[in-house]
């Protein structure tokens, strides 16, 4: 039986070095799970309060705990999170914590797969599961809230979208990824990591443009599939005053739609997340209006993987796709609702870490249980290649 026996909760580290939550869920019969909560730096308004670690540990211990244990079943992903929202209380789970409850949600999940003897991805996404398999974004050059002084735009990501299986599309982005570091001290540009794990060199977006450029295009020759990229904006941290603000000028919304629209087709870009706003709901209309036919533009701090905010984008045609980050919204079953809404929609829905990540491996099984198109999770770095070599392993059926 799935029935939880014990929920124990801990501060464990996180890849920037802060405390986060790990959850240990055991059931009846002996399955056992345990997960642990990643952290957002550019994190959107709108999305579920992340409490201090220790806060988070003592307010679920005290109430969403004895709700759980001897009274839930974790194969009954739905139950387990109902009761942590009905214990928390809040729309935002401001009192347990996302964090707390994120930890939760994925550690039942994975005590009911391991109680029934199933990987993960198959206990989430069904029997009936196609053989679809995420394509990965990764990281290569960033800045923004993830390094200082380095590029305005957040993210720089290789898209191997030609890849013929996941394994080669991992290795090709870590190509890329030491391409670009080929390039950039080829112009004697040094360049430390930001938060996950991109070169953080001090160069302007325009440069950073044209080393991404020579780099999937060496690694292209290399290895004979087609390599597109493409960008995080992270646009709502650069956003002051009605402007986008710039290290080398200024924005009006009208012009990044734009900026933004003129990248796309210079470098023929298979994705752009968060180039407006998160409050830009027209702004990401119009953008998709403009480019939507051929590339992905993705709300993540406009949607925050939240089914409300997702139905407005969706009345006003703002974007073509959602980033899916569990805990922005709290549990699995929130983050299932997204997806789904998405889907019904014509949305793609693509699962994401981040920043802050530990070795938990959830959202490797979630992109593939949910048959995303892209999981972006990086490039290298222990706590990114936990995913990617999750992937590999997924994909054998090891
Ligand atoms: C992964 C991201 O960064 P963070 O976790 O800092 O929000 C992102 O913005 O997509
Ligand atoms: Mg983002």
């Amino acid at each position: 039986m799935t029935l939880i026996t014990e929920v124990r909760l801990r501060r464990i580290l996180d890849s920037r070095g802060n405390p986060t939550v790990e959850a240990d869920v055991t059931t009846e019969s002996g399955g056992f799970g345990r997960a642990a909560a990643p952290s957002g730096a550019s994190t959107g308004e709108y999305e579920a309060i992340e409490l201090p670690a220790e806060e988070a540990i003592a307010n679920a211990r005290e109430l969403a705990v004895p709700r759980l244990e001897g009274q839930v079943y974790a194969g009954d992903q739905r139950s387990v999170d109902f009761v942590l929202r009905e214990a928390d209380g809040t729309d935002d789970f401001s009192e347990i914590g996302a964090n707390s409850a994120v930890a939760i949600s994925m550690a039942a999940a994975k005590a009911a797969a391991d109680m029934l003897g199933a990987p993960l991805y198959q206990h989430l996404g069904g029997a009936f599961r196609g053989d679809e398999f995420p394509t990965p974004l990764g990281n290569v050059i960033g800045g923004g809230e993830h390094a200082a002084d380095a590029t305005d735009i957040q993210e720089f990501l290789a898209a191997p979208v030609g890849a013929p299986s996941v394994a080669d599309a991992v290795f090709a982005n870590a190509a890329v990824h030491g391409a670009a570091r080929d390039v950039l001290a080829d112009r004697g540009e040094a360049a430390a990591k930001g938060d996950e794990g991109a070169w953080a060199p001090s160069i302007d977006d325009a440069e950073a443009f044209d080393v991404m450029e020579e780099a999937v295009s060496r690694v292209e020759e290399e290895v004979g599939f087609e390599i597109r990229f493409g960008l995080d904006v992270a646009a709502a941290e650069m956003f002051e005053d009605g402007s986008y603000v710039y290290s080398d000028t200024e924005r009006s919304p009208d012009e990044q739609v734009e900026y933004v629209a003129d990248l796309v087709d210079e470098y023929d870009l298979a994705y752009v997340e968060d180039p407006l706003d998160e409050d830009d709901y027209e702004g990401f209309a119009a953008l998709t209006e403009r480019v939507g036919e051929n590339c992905l533009v993705c709300g993540d701090d406009l949607f925050v993987t939240n089914v409300e905010r997702l139905e407005t984008g969706i009345e006003e045609g703002a974007a073509n796709s959602i980033l899916v980050k569990p805990n922005q919204i709290g549990t699995l079953s929130d983050a299932f609702d997204a997806i789904e809404l998405a889907r019904d929609n014509g949305y793609d829905a693509v699962v994401s870490h981040r920043s802050g990540e530990t070795e938990d491996t959830t959202i490797a099984h979630l992109a593939v249980a949910t048959a995303a198109p892209f999981i972006k999770t990086g490039a290298v770095g222990g706590e990114r290649t936990a995913k990617l070599n999750e992937l590999i392993r997924i994909e054998e059926n090891a």
